[in-house]
């Protein structure tokens, strides 16, 4: 598969940096999407999005600008800047100019001491982007190009990338290292818990706080990103699977929660908090999906982020689905309840400006949102990065794009993985069993990295 410059563009007159996202349908369609992202295990940065469905998936390889700390404002006035400077013929979703990665959890935190270049958020576009739809799999070339001849040079330096990734093997990694788990923290993150009931309890207007905590991995072999990917992509379902690495740190998930998708001016988001872990059998399954629909504590839990999304939903769109009972979403490990809302978002309000609305919804940060995420900023152990923020993919020229909540995730870094995984703490919660439901939060990531376990607690 080579691709030539195009005719239309040989005949181009170039004369300010113009962006040039072209698109070429794949008629090979043999390999998975997945296994480009594989195949470029070598390159400097790379991505892999897909939908719960696995209707939509993305790849991007290295790339073609960069977008380092930056705010949704900054975010929205890119994509218009680009939006005037850019040729593209694209016409299917999710191809052409697309920018990849993640937000920052908070903004105010510096978070590169822990995760390097993608601490303070990491979004891209991609020179080389690959789409699966339903409609088929997809290429999209993207250069900025100043001049005709610019074009063919850089043109000519993003073909060579895509010959250079597909003629790679992908290595056969094993997952059976020996592996020493810590969890970081522990007695600190259970006062942590204790100190945010009692600031419920009080005459705070605080009624909810998530409280994340960390789990650190140590392997005696390089973890691979492949290998997590993969297994992630074998053992869950219902969720978002994502991974964006850059040089030598990667942040990879198996999320469940949708935190907004745009497509023909809809959005839609959805509510995804209460948690009980799966059961060995149907029968199990059954009655502790029944006991989590009915139970007190998980409803409030529940309705407090269904009240908050309703209310910021309808600061974005002029029309709003109604608000109902929840229902079970079922992952491999835990089950939660779910509420999805959706409504016709106003013309005037961007997607990032939408993302920032909602993002953090009380299902990772609090209620009301400005005092809990101040508090977590103070008193939670660890630091967050991109756990429990908006990643995901936001199209240039169309009003397209989804972002998930990086939750269920770890950030890797040669030997060493961090898992997150966190709660919701309401005025009931009993501390030892959110420690417990963390475990099980944890569960699709440590599956994933595999490897025989040995456990330590700090
Ligand atoms: C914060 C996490 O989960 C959130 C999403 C679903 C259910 C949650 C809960 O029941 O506490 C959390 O709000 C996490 O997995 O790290």
């Amino acid at each position: 598969m080579f691709f030539l410059l195009p005719n239309q563009l040989r005949q181009l007159d170039i004369n300010t940096p113009t962006l040039i996202s072209w698109v070429f349908e794949l008629t090979d369609v043999s390999h998975d999407l997945v296994d480009y992202f594989y195949l470029a295990e070598a390159c400097e940065t790379r991505y892999f999005w897909r939908t719960p469905d696995a209707s939509f998936s993305l790849v991007g390889i290295e790339a073609c600008q960069t977008y380092f700390s930056k705010t949704y404002e900054e975010m929205a006035l890119y994509q218009q800047i680009l939006q005037q400077s850019t040729v593209t013929n694209r016409s299917v979703l999710g191809t052409g100019p697309v920018i990849l990665g993640g937000f920052p959890f908070d903004d105010s935190v510096n978070s590169q001491k822990v995760w390097n270049q993608l601490g303070n958020g990491y979004l891209f576009l991609p020179k080389i982007m690959l789409t699966e739809t339903h409609h088929g799999q997809f290429l999209t070339i993207n250069v900025v190009a100043e001049s005709r001849s610019d074009l063919e040079d850089k043109w000519q330096e993003v073909t060579f990338l895509w010959q250079e990734v597909v003629n790679k093997k992908i290595a056969s990694t094993s997952s059976d290292a020996s592996v020493e788990m810590t969890e970081v923290s522990v007695p600190e993150w259970l006062t942590t818990v204790e100190q945010a009931i009692d600031e419920i309890k009080s005459d705070s207007p605080i009624k909810k706080i998530v409280l994340a905590r960390e789990l650190k991995i140590e392997s005696e072999s390089p973890i691979s990103v492949n290998v997590v990917l993969k297994n992630s992509l074998a053992q869950q379902e219902n969720t978002y699977f994502f991974a964006l690495e850059l040089n030598d740190v990667a942040f990879v998930g198996a999320t469940p929660e949708r935190l907004l998708s745009l497509s023909e001016g809809v959005v839609s988001t959805a509510c995804v908090a209460g948690s009980i872990p799966r059961g060995e059998t149907t029968v199990e399954d059954d009655k502790l999906g029944k006991q989590l629909l009915e139970d007190m504590k998980n409803q409030s839990e529940h309705n407090i982020v269904v009240d908050a999304i309703e209310k910021e939903m309808k600061t974005i769109t002029t029309t709003l689905s109604e608000k109902g009972q929840p229902s079970l979403l079922k992952n491999r490990d835990i089950q939660h309840l779910f509420f999805p809302f959706s409504g016709q978002k106003k013309a005037d309000v961007s997607f990032f400006q939408a993302i920032k609305t909602l993002h953090p919804t009380p299902a990772l940060g609090g209620e009301p949102k400005e005092l809990t995420t101040k508090w977590i900023k103070e008193y939670e152990p660890g630091c967050r990065g991109l756990y429990g923020s908006p990643i995901g993919w936001y199209a240039v020229m169309a009003e397209e794009g989804e972002a998930a909540v990086g939750i269920r995730s770890a950030l890797i870094r040669q030997n060493e993985a961090l898992l997150y995984a966190g709660c919701g703490i309401v005025s009931d919660s009993v501390p030892t069993e959110e420690l417990n439901e963390t475990r099980v939060k944890f569960q699709p990531m440590l599956r994933a990295i595999g490897g025989k376990k040995s456990v330590t607690s700090k």
